[in-house]
């Protein structure tokens, strides 16, 4: 059987107190995936646990069937590009902070850029709309501009397997759907494979192609939105009830909140 493209098998890792056991999952090339789960359910833990971040504990990780344990750090950078929730906003300037994605391709004694690499960080600045901003310190950005900045980086990177922890947290509307649209076009176009931790369901329901939905330290379930966003499942790991419908432009599932006040007045119209 020839091996997916990432594989995670039988993965564990974590921190006295937590431990993220038994994950299995496997992306195909040019897929579109997210990551769902209550807080603390162990999301930005596998991210760590995948860029060994933190010590694997059982289980290995294989990206295009080679053990990741196994790739330098140079070649996994080449591959693999991740961008985490907390941006590191040193005294540096954004288009300089973007480069640093170039760095996988440097060869040995290069200590400057090239015409082609600044152009590179130039078109992905431009991508996610930080270009404007690109002779600014990464500190004089807002929270939303250093994500789209971090984003600008990875995407410099070229990678073909992209790692997000919640890449739209900051975003008000218009970047979250610019940059949700943006990733996924390189998905189509490019066969950028995307495996992204977001809390949005709706965002995930229209973006991915299949959920992972994580709770207390284990993957719950996985497959299509239709699959894992059921009132059902939801009320079991979120333990609050939703309303389920469908999009009637996408065909897929849009979730509903249900607040005590909606309860209320819901009974007092009633
Ligand atoms: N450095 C650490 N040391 C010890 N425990 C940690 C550490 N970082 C996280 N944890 C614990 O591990 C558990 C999982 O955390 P993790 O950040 O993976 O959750 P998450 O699903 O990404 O949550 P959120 O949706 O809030 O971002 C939590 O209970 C957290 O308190």
């Amino acid at each position: 059987m020839k091996p997916s493209f990432f594989h995670i098998e039988n993965f564990s890792c974590g921190y006295p107190g937590f431990k993220l056991s038994g994950i299995n999952l496997s992306l195909e090339k040019g897929s579109f995936s997210g990551i769902i789960g209550p807080n603390g359910s162990g999301k930005t833990t596998l991210f760590r646990g995948i860029t060994s971040s933190i010590a694997t504990l059982e289980g290995r990780i294989f990206l295009k069937g080679k053990d990741l344990q196994l790739f330098s750090l140079k070649e996994r950078a080449r591959k693999m590009a991740i961008v985490t929730q907390f941006t590191d906003t040193d005294q540096i300037s954004v288009e300089d902070y973007v480069l640093m994605g170039r760095m996988p391709y440097h060869h040995r004694f290069q200590f400057f850029e090239s015409k082609n690499d600044v152009e590179k960080a130039h078109k992905y600045m431009q991508l996610t709309d930080v270009f404007k901003h690109k002779d600014k310190l990464m500190t004089e950005l807002s929270g939303g501009e250093q994500q789209r900045a971090a984003i600008a980086r990875a995407l410099t990177q070229e990678p073909e397997l992209l790692l997000l922890d919640e890449p739209t947290s900051h975003l008000d509307i218009t970047h979250q759907v610019r940059i949700l649209d943006l990733l996924h076009r390189l998905n189509q176009e490019m066969g950028l494979t995307v495996l992204m931790v977001i809390h949005d369901l709706n965002l995930a329901s229209e973006y991915c192609d299949q959920l992972v939905l994580f709770n207390e330290g284990r993957l719950f379930t996985q497959g299509t939105p239709e699959e894992v966003l059921t009132f059902d499942t939801i009320e079991k790991v979120y333990k609050t009830p939703v309303i389920t419908r469908t999009n009637p432009y996408s065909n897929k599932p849009v979730i509903f909140l249900v607040s005590e006040k909606m309860m209320k007045q819901g009974g007092e119209n009633r």
